[in-house]
């Protein structure tokens, strides 16, 4: 059984312009220890299919679709006491802007603290131990003194760490991240994907990489999921993406990176769009 089975999802959202599709009919299966990535440029539903996974859009939103199963379970018909204990435990999500994702009023041992109450019976003196454990696991540096640090103490790369440490705490089957690297400079890029990879491994949990960044997905993925305006435009695994794209939008995607370029300026996706049909 998949840890994650998708099928036909359609998001709509009212908008004062009418109704806006933003997904149109996808399906996503991530098996038990499998990397995901799911990569189109801004604007393909990418961040909207996921968020309706974890029943976080808002009400202005009507999703369906043919199947929505967590290890063999309905997330459609979940009760919303029956969601919490999956989503946030199991699922486990974090974001591209860190500092904006952490609460600015609270230092971060407490904010993890927190994450450990609402999930787990741990008593307050393994809570303690523990966050100082998950702060090693992510790699912050004097775990002992930063507990006390306010989110504004710390630099973007740090405070993605502490959202890492957050989505690890109660060792969740299935990880999303969505675009985590995007807001951080390019040489804690690297430090941060290189992390998820190594936590991801160690633990044997299935990892949702959501980016439009092709590099990000030769790093990190197994199988990749290429999306476009709510629709996927092609699935494979990472070598046979790259090695052979079916697609013009993926050969467009490809040839956007760096090592890829040929001429004095980088191709867009908008110089394929129209020549390749999509
Ligand atoms: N709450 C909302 N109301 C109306 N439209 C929305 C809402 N949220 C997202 N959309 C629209 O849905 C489409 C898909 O958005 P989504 O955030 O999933 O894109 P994405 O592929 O993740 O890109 P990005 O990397 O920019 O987030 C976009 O056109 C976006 O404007």
């Amino acid at each position: 059984m998949p840890l994650l089975e998708i099928r036909n999802l359609k998001v709509e959202f009212a908008t004062a312009k009418g109704p806006f599709k933003a997904l149109d009919g996808v399906d996503y299966t991530v098996e038990a220890g499998e990397v995901l990535a799911i990569v189109g440029e801004s604007g393909s539903g990418k961040s909207v299919a996921m968020l309706a996974v974890m029943g976080l859009l808002p009400d202005t939103a009507t999703i369906t679709a043919d199947k929505m199963e967590f290890e063999g379970r309905d997330l459609r018909t979940l009760s919303a006491k029956e969601r919490r204990k999956v989503i946030g435990k199991d699922i486990s999500m974090i974001f591209q802007e860190p500092i904006a994702s952490l609460n600015p009023c609270f230092t971060v041992g407490h904010q993890l603290e927190e994450t450990l109450k609402a999930h787990t019976t741990l008593g307050r003196r393994e809570r303690k131990a523990r966050v100082i454990e998950l702060m090693k696991a992510v790699g912050l540096p004097k775990p002992e003194e930063r507990v006390s640090a306010f989110p504004h103490q710390m630099s973007g790369g740090q405070c993605q760490r502490v959202m890492i440490a957050m989505a690890i705490a109660c060792a969740p089957k299935l990880l999303i991240a969505d675009e985590p690297t995007t807001a951080l400079d390019v040489t804690i890029q690297k430090q941060i994907l290189d992390l998820l990879v190594k936590l991801q491994q160690d633990s044997g949990m299935g990892l949702i990489m959501i980016t439009h960044d092709m590099g990000v997905v030769a790093e990190t993925a197994d199988r990749v999921i290429v999306q476009y305006k709510g629709n996927k435009m092609e699935e494979a695994d990472v070598l046979s993406l790259f090695e052979n794209p079916q697609h013009a939008y993926t050969r467009a995607l490809l040839s956007a990176l760096p090592e890829n370029a040929t001429g004095d300026r980088l191709p867009t996706v908008s110089d394929f769009v129209g020549a390749g049909g999509f």
